[in-house]
């Protein structure tokens, strides 16, 4: 479906070209539906000597950053257990969230973003958004519905939006507080982490929060998608090819659907599915972290396509990325130079983090509703 957002439309700039790329490598790598795809080498990695530092050893924790400096340097993806996220959470979560979407939209349309979030809170409709729009592609709107929440609280006494709770279902509110809490721990552990690879594959003494700091003040964006039931058909895409645009994801899912494009020995793109473990998180990098990277990182195009038709899929990615306090301004805006080797060029100039998003989310948002 044609959008009324095109790319001539916004400002070219330095922000624009880190965009392009990501248009030009998604636009290349999004080969035609298929019914299948066979399984994406996805690794499996334990971080529990990281989550638990107290209980590891220092060879625990090198092999860690080996095998996640690996899974970075490849697919871009993996999935990680040993995080030490409560399973009641979880499933509280999940419980949460499914009585949400699965309510009249009458009742879910009283969650409509508040306007003085600087990025969208509360509920999308079915349909609302186009990636295809994004990248300036012709095709349809994205197959899902949404429900995004940020922080509740302040962050050294500066806001940062609100979250909208619906009053029709009950522990809404702890249920969704309690969640973020737990993402925002866990980013600062997996920061640790690419820190140290990062670390390791430039030779340089980085301080284990040094990406952490760098980025601050950052809060992440937890958008809930659902997926609904719909009537069979083979190689539909429900989310078309997109690469994530904060520092990384931590996806939360509860079916297979998710697909990565991965180059073949001989160089040919194709879509890999990423397997689903029960009671791991996907993780994968994003554009801003393989920038900071230095693109030794890779932020994987990835997609949504061949659900099972017959019941609904519900994920929960938590976007580490900077939703920005209300009272910020351009000028007190962390900008991340790329981490190098001795010697090495970077690629890109530190980037503005505030004018990627602000641009695409502008971009993402079709104006009428389905
Ligand atoms: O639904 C999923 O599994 C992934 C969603 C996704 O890639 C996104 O929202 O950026
Ligand atoms: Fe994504």
């Amino acid at each position: 479906m044609a959008s009324e957002h095109r790319a001539e439309e916004v400002d070219d700039g330095p922000l624009a070209d880190q965009q392009k790329v990501s248009i030009a490598r998604a636009e290349a790598d999004a080969g035609p539906p298929s019914s299948s795809s066979p399984p994406a080498p996805v690794p499996e990695i334990n971080i529990s000597s990281f989550a638990f530092p107290e209980k590891a050893s220092e060879t625990d924790r090198e092999e860690v950053i080996r095998q996640v400096l690996a899974a970075c340097t490849s697919v871009g993806f993996m999935n990680v257990v040993g995080h030490g996220v409560p399973q009641p959470i979880i499933g509280g979560l999940l419980a949460t969230l499914s009585e949400f979407f699965t309510s009249p939209v009458e009742q879910k349309e009283k969650c409509v973003s508040s306007p003085q979030n600087l990025i969208h809170r509360g509920y999308t409709y079915y349909q609302e958004e186009s990636t295809n729009a994004l990248f300036n592609r012709p095709g349809p709107r994205d197959l899902r519905e949404a429900f995004s929440f940020g922080p509740a609280d302040h962050q050294n006494g500066r806001p940062f939006g609100s979250n909208t709770y619906p009053d029709f279902i009950p522990d809404f509110r702890p249920c969704i507080d309690a969640y973020y809490a737990e993402m925002e721990r866990l980013e600062k552990v997996m920061l640790e982490i690419f820190t140290l690879a990062l670390a390791r594959a430039t030779r340089q003494a980085l301080d284990p929060g040094y990406l952490q700091q760098q980025i601050q003040p950052n809060r992440g964006l937890v958008k809930a998608v659902w997926y609904p039931a719909c009537e069979p058909s083979a190689g539909d895409v429900h989310l078309e090819a997109h690469s994530d645009w904060g520092s990384f994801t931590i996806l939360l899912t509860t079916a297979p659907g998710l697909e990565v494009c991965v180059k073949s020995e001989e160089g040919v793109a194709q879509w890999r599915s990423v397997p689903v473990i029960p009671g791991a998180f996907t993780i994968n990098v994003a554009d801003q972290l393989a920038c900071w990277s230095n693109d030794r990182f890779v932020s994987c195009v990835h997609r949504v396509a061949n659900i099972a038709s017959n019941q609904p899929r519900l994920s929960v990615p938590y976007f580490s990325m900077n939703i920005l306090p209300l009272d910020s301004v351009e000028t007190d805006e962390k900008k991340v130079a790329c981490i190098c080797a001795p010697g090495e060029r970077p690629k890109y100039e530190p980037i503005s983090v505030r004018a990627y998003l602000k641009r695409n989310f502008e971009m993402l948002k079709v104006t009428d509703k389905k």
